[in-house]
């Protein structure tokens, strides 16, 4: 039998035409679908448009969008595909991961460098491939489906600015590759027994990128907005203890006041390891800290929204931010 796909449509460089002022979303699902005619062999699919931005405008509140209107349909479908942009793409696949969680029903996302209507594209590939896809028999939960490559929703990372191949799959391989109408799965990776769906965040996660120099006083200028920060410190962790050890005494600031401090690394690949440097083992030992090892800082940030938005009892925040997600950590 004929499988049934909802396409959801939010805008991106996909569903973008060429205007005076730069490409701008203006296609809608039907006309983006159309651009791909050999669908119809594959599956039915129905579309529906949650709103049409360039995906730099993405809020959390369209991200509660898009599960709710995945969490109302869910019955009525065998997959989901969202067309998105790109350029936060990561964030949302991962947030997405989170918030729908053990999904037997894939739920891809997908997008484009290049807008479907012009000449040389990679939309149409992206598009048939995320459909192929979501009408296989195997797949499930939260993924990217870009140039070929399917990646863990938590997984990706945005590593090119222009080219086709503008995604990675970040300390954990491809979940799985597609070439023409095959697929080829990497990793044995089993159906959970949910959906279980999540549509409270917390947005109050602040990333801050260490650089020589910095001035600790941001970390006290950040506390009466944000409940949680994430330090992308150098290297495998360490937060520097020159100028009378003022990161120390900010930090003993952040997380006197209850709130949550998190650390990470800049470092793209193989993460974070605080133990092994001085810098980074008296800070562990000294703060009650969490530390997000592999996982990406798109990952990151969005669990902790999540955890936040979720939970309000601090050991069930920090048991649920080492509980492996969809592929999430690995080193735990
Ligand atoms: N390739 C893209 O989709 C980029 C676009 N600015 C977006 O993220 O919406």
């Amino acid at each position: 039998m004929m499988k049934n796909i909802l396409l959801i449509a939010t805008g991106g460089t996909i569903a973008s035409r060429s205007t005076s002022n730069g490409l701008t979303p203006q296609l809608g699902p039907g006309e983006i679908l159309e651009y791909v005619p050999s669908v119809q062999r594959l599956c039915h699919v129905d579309c529906i448009q949650l709103f049409n931005l360039d995906s730099t405008n993405i809020l959390p509140k369209h991200w509660e969008a898009m599960v709710k209107a995945i969490e109302e349909r869910y019955d009525r479908y065998d997959g989901f595909v969202i067309l998105h942009g790109t350029d936060t793409m990561a964030y949302t696949s991962a947030a997405l991961s989170y918030m729908i969680q053990s999904s037997p029903k894939p739920v891809v996302l997908t997008g484009a460098q290049r807008p479907i209507d012009k000449e040389i594209t990679d939309a149409k590939m992206n598009l048939r491939d995320s459909i192929l896809y979501a009408c296989d028999d195997d797949s499930h939960d939260v993924v990217i489906v870009f140039q070929g490559h399917v990646i863990a929703g938590t997984r990706a990372r945005k590593i090119r600015s222009k080219s086709f191949n503008a995604f990675s799959s970040i300390n954990f391989p491809d979940v799985a590759v597609i070439s023409g109408e095959r697929i080829i799965r990497y990793i044995e990776w089993k159906a959970g027994n949910g959906p279980r769906f999540y549509t409270r965040l917390n947005p109050r996660v602040f990333t801050l990128k260490l650089v020589p120099g910095m001035d600790a006083g941001v970390i006290h200028y950040l506390m009466p907005y944000y409940d949680a920060l994430i330090i992308e410190s150098f290297g495998v962790g360490g937060i520097p203890c020159y100028e009378g050890d003022v990161y120390m005494k900010a930090l003993e600031e952040w997380t006197g006041s209850k709130k949550l401090l998190v650390m990470t690394t800049q470092v793209p690949n193989e993460g974070s390891d605080m133990v092994i440097y001085n810098v980074g083992s008296r800070v562990k030992r000294r703060f009650d800290l969490l530390e997000a090892y592999d996982m990406t800082p798109e990952a990151t940030v969005t669990k902790l929204m999540w955890l936040l938005g979720t939970y309000s009892d601090d050991n069930e925040i920090k048991k649920g931010f080492y509980t492996r997600i969809n592929h999430d950590l690995m080193t735990v």
